[in-house]
């Protein structure tokens, strides 16, 4: 492959990305940002903003928002930021103050305080020298102007859906984040999820009281699942004087948070709505990883651990460990590769089946000859299309609407036994061990940790500077800011016919249950195309949308 030279047709960009947070719009700048609110609220808003009073405008729900277009700028070379929202998009004038962060002593070290305004980060790194730049997303980090005085702000944090390793972790650092670079001490907990917004108590946050949090799992706040009544919230928002909100949660939850951002632009609202997104699934498109993943993978390892040392200590031993994943099996999947004591992983995005060549009791019975025991880790929605087969009422939903799952470890533990069972083939000793609870309570690790400290700081920084209606994610090991849009459109997968997936085939050396008709019709397919430019392990499968 030839080496880019100076002279090469690939150079600088000649643009500039506007960041009102540090600098006027650039004049050759194409900005296709469509606002769907009308200007016309936008304006009237305006003026009582900038005096800091919120407006009490209508809160009929039959008035609910709909979603604003994507605010997309385009650049040379085919590149194309798909920036956030910022609150001037509809509030024009508002005063700025330069960041506080540059008179703080632990940060005069650093050369520079602030994050270019031009920096923005690609979502795809792996490119051909003839490549289109494609799509970035805005760098994260504190801008040189803040659009909120210290004693101006009033935040509040609230935790949804799920628990997940971290979240104490994410609650402290925002408090703190808030607290020693922004001088903000008006912190509110609202407690038990979106509902608590209305239906329940408060709490007051400072760095004394969440200075230990991080060390304990779950959530200092509660979380709950459905109780989402948009109008409902924006007017506790509205109420409490609120103007910025730090919404923690999985897809659902970010859903949530977009409308909630529509309903806040409608209503003229200077109020920052800022996602962190926490998934012990990993299933949030875009970012390199969810936090809390990494402690599940490593908190996996035990039981793993547990199922193959019962396992190798009995005659046919076979170690079943079901772990969580709805819809992605990346918990599954990475826990499998890392313990290598797996003889096989079934995950929701690779069909198998039981009966049959190539199928899984086969490979069991190859197993145990070879071996004498053997390790099954299965995620928590993998076959469900069989277990649907022998189940009924599989339609039952939790209050926010996510399938309720029927307990496929202990289906596939009986299936398994009265395989074996049936003729006499052959006498088995199955333990089923099921820590997915157990994995999901405990405080993040010391890597998660770090994670979480700078994705709250990042939304901190995010907010302070004005932005709103964005999630903050790593991608490609940069923080960024991510508009909602783009992590609620679909979930992340693991993706069957990937490098990661064949590693994980190879190292449990059990079969990818293609059938073998199936296989006949893939190698009559022509060559896949390079994946360079389709990597992103996200489907948008109608199955999978749940709501
Ligand atoms: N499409 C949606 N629109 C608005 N709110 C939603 C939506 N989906 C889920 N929510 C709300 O988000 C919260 C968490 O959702 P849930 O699916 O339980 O967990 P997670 O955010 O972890 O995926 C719930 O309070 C739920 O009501
Ligand atoms: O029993 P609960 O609390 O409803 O949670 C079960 C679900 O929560 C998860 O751990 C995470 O799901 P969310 O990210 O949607 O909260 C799933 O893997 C699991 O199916
Ligand atoms: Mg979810």
């Amino acid at each position: 492959m030839e080496t880019i030279s100076s002279s090469s047709s690939i150079s600088a960009p000649k643009f500039r990305c506007f960041d009102p947070s540090n600098s006027t719009p650039p004049p050759n700048t194409r900005n296709h940002f469509f606002n769907s609110s009308s200007s016309s609220s936008s304006s009237s808003s305006s003026s009582s903003i900038s005096s800091n009073s919120q407006i009490k405008s209508s809160r009929s729900s039959s008035e609910l928002p709909t979603m604003s277009q994507p605010k997309i700028v385009t650049g040379e070379f085919g590149y194309v930021l798909e920036d956030v929202p910022h609150l001037t998009d509809y509030i024009p004038d508002l005063p700025t103050y330069p960041n506080p962060l540059q008179d703080n002593p632990a940060y005069s070290v650093v050369k520079q305080y602030f994050v270019d305004m031009d920096d923005t980060v690609p979502q795809k790194i792996v490119v051909h020298k003839t490549s289109p730049r494609g799509i970035h997303f805005r760098r994260a980090g504190p801008r040189q102007k803040v659009y909120f005085e210290s004693d101006e702000v009033h935040a509040c944090i609230v935790t949804c859906g799920g628990l997940c390793p971290g979240l104490n972790t994410v609650i402290r650092e925002i408090v703190c984040g808030l607290n020693y670079m922004y001088g903000v001490n008006r912190i509110l907990g609202i407690e038990g999820g979106y509902k608590g917004f209305y239906a329940r108590n408060t709490i007051s946050l400072t760095p004394k009281v969440v200075n230990d949090i991080h060390k304990r799992g779950g959530t200092i706040l509660g979380t709950s699942r459905g109780g989402h009544d948009t109008s409902k919230i924006v007017d506790s928002i509205q109420d409490r004087g609120i103007n910025q909100v730090y919404i923690i949660g999985g897809d659902g939850t970010q859903k949530g948070a977009s409308v909630i951002y529509e309903e806040v632009k409608r209503r003229g609202l200077k109020v920052a709505v800022a996602g962190i997104p926490k998934t012990i699934d990993n299933d949030i498109p875009v970012i390199d990883r969810s936090f809390g993943f990494d402690t599940a993978v490593e908190e996996a390892q035990r039981a793993i651990n547990a199922a193959h040392v019962e396992a190798e200590s009995v005659e046919n031993g076979i170690g079943l460990v079901k772990l969580m994943g709805r819809y992605s099996g990346f918990i599954a999947m990475y826990a499998t590769l890392a313990s290598r004591d797996v003889d096989c992983c079934l995950i929701p995005e690779s069909p198998f089946y039981l009966e049959g060549p190539g199928g899984l009791f086969e490979y069991l019975e190859k197993r145990l000859k070879e071996n004498g025991h053997m390790v099954i880790v299965i995620a928590e929605g993998a076959g469900l299309e069989l277990l649907s087969q022998s189940m009924r009422n599989m339609d039952q939903k939790d209050a926010s609407g996510n399938k309720l799952l029927p307990d496929v470890g202990l289906w596939i533990s009986q299936r398994i036994k009265d395989h074996f069972s049936s003729r006499n083939k052959m006498s088995i000793n199955l333990k089923y061990i099921d820590p997915t609870y157990m994995i999901r309570a405990i405080p993040s690790n010391a890597s998660d940790n770090v994670y979480c400290t700078l994705l709250a700081q990042s939304a901190v920084h995010g907010a302070m500077a004005g932005y709103t209606g964005f999630t903050v994610g790593l991608v490609n090991g940069r923080h960024t800011y991510i508009p909602f849009n783009r992590v609620t459109e679909r979930q992340n997968k693991v993706v069957i016919t990937d490098r990661m997936w064949a590693r994980l085939l190879s190292s449990t050396t059990q079969p990818s249950f293609v059938r073998p008709k199936e296989l006949i019709s893939k190698k009559q397919e022509p060559e896949p195309p390079t994946q360079l430019l389709d990597g992103e392990n996200s489907h948008n499968d109608s199955d999978t949308q749940k709501k």
